[in-house]
């Protein structure tokens, strides 16, 4: 044997052999690319539970309104900025806390995919926000104004959305269903009778906002911290309408651009620092209210429009659209937001749109 080849010399293979073995490569390529998307998309186990099919469990719960968000479909868009006044520094080293002013682009919403349903003071109230920093990272968030989540993941989130499906019969919810999803869902039963007991107040602009999920700030010397993060109104608290009923369809929304334009409303960014052994997985459960709060700065809302001309129309408020300095806990409700949102997103920027229940003229103050 010549010891300059050690193996056995390949012979070359005739030119019509390597045409067959290259197709043969491409439609396996192309097979590993088909098979990757089927299984992404659940076909292969169809009770597994994909983006798809959690926003088309919201169309079934809600019916299809094309062009509009799947879940908070009712709202209005809103601007501003965010004034910091440098406390939240020592936590994340995220531009953001900076002292100073980055803007802010909003949108303030009603849980629930009906884009045409009246207000009503139980009915959950979002305010989704997206920050600009000064480097053009963005931090995105969308709170709403419960304290803890009913749901501790996104297979109990999405099982309460098929115990809420119309029933055919009736055209409403089954309510043995839902008693049956409560009874295997404690931990919702507990959240729902802390709810219960809050006083709800009038209106957007005198609610508090709160993140729910944890984070982990990151500071410039490297220190990680769980944070859970809210929004505290500066507007007094006044009770909400026991009567709603004679008002506007959209009252809530009609009373927030009247205040907007009156003057700007602000909250207070509060920043709850966790301990350790603090859950950053299960938004059902509080942190202990001892828990230091740092005010790191006031967000200030000044203008208002309509979702059709909005452009918070544009945006989904991921959770996990993040600057550096602010990462993602182990809550496992976040990694399914971000999906599902970016499959609502994709499926109604494709769709064409009917006009918003508040329209341009509203949001100038045409009521
Ligand atoms: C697995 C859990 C969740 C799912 C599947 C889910 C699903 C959705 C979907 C499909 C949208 C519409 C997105 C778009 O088209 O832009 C949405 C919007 C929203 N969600 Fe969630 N959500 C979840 C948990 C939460 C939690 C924990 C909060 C509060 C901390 C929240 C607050 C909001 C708000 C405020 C909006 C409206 C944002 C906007 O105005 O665009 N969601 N959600």
């Amino acid at each position: 044997m010549d010891v300059h080849t050690p193996h056995a010399p390949v012979a070359p293979r005739p030119p019509r052999a390597r045409v067959v073995v290259g197709l043969a490569l491409i439609g396996a390529v192309l097979a590993a690319i088909g098979g990757t998307f089927a299984y992404l998309r659940g076909w292969f186990t169809p009770g597994r539970l994909t983006p798809d099919r959690f926003t088309d469990t919201f169309e079934q719960v809600d019916g299809p309104h094309p062009g509009f968000r799947r879940n908070h479909a009712k709202g209005v868009g809103v601007t501003g900025h965010f004034d910091s006044n440098g406390q939240g520094e020592r936590l994340s080293k995220a531009l953001v806390f900076r002292p100073g002013r980055v803007p802010v682009i909003g949108r303030f919403s009603l849980g629930g995919g009906q884009p045409y349903g009246a207000d009503a003071p139980a009915a959950v109230r979002g305010l989704g926000l997206q920050f600009t920093q000064p480097n053009g990272e963005l931090w995105r968030t969308a709170m709403i104004n419960l304290p803890i989540f009913p749901f501790r993941t996104p297979e109990a989130f999405h099982e309460n959305l098929e115990a809420s499906k119309p029933d055919p019969q009736t055209g409403k919810p089954d309510p043995a269903r839902g008693q049956a999803f409560l009874a295997r869902h404690p931990e919702t039963a507990r959240v729902l009778g802390v709810l219960k007991e809050r006083p709800t107040p009038s209106g957007f602009g005198n609610s508090a906002y709160h993140g729910l999920n944890a984070f982990l700030f990151t500071s410039a010397t490297g220190t990680a911290t769980p944070v859970r993060w809210e929004l505290t109104p500066e507007q007094p608290f006044v009770a909400a309408d026991a009567a709603p009923g004679q008002r506007d369809k959209s009252y809530l929304f009609d009373d927030l651009i009247t205040q907007i334009q009156r003057q700007p409303l602000r909250w207070r960014l509060i920043l709850v620092v966790g301990q350790p052994g603090d859950p950053t997985d299960d938004a059902t459960i509080p942190w202990p209210a001892d828990r230091e709060r740092v005010d790191a700065g006031t967000l200030v809302l000044d203008g208002v429009e309509s979702d059709d001309t909005a452009l918070s129309t544009d945006i989904t408020f991921d959770p996990l659209v993040l600057p550096a300095g602010i990462a993602p806990s182990n809550d496992p409700l976040l990694s399914a937001r971000s999906a599902v949102y970016a499959r609502s997103y994709t499926r109604r920027a494709g769709e064409p749109k009917q006009p918003a229940a508040v329209t341009p003229a509203d949001a100038r103050g045409g009521k």
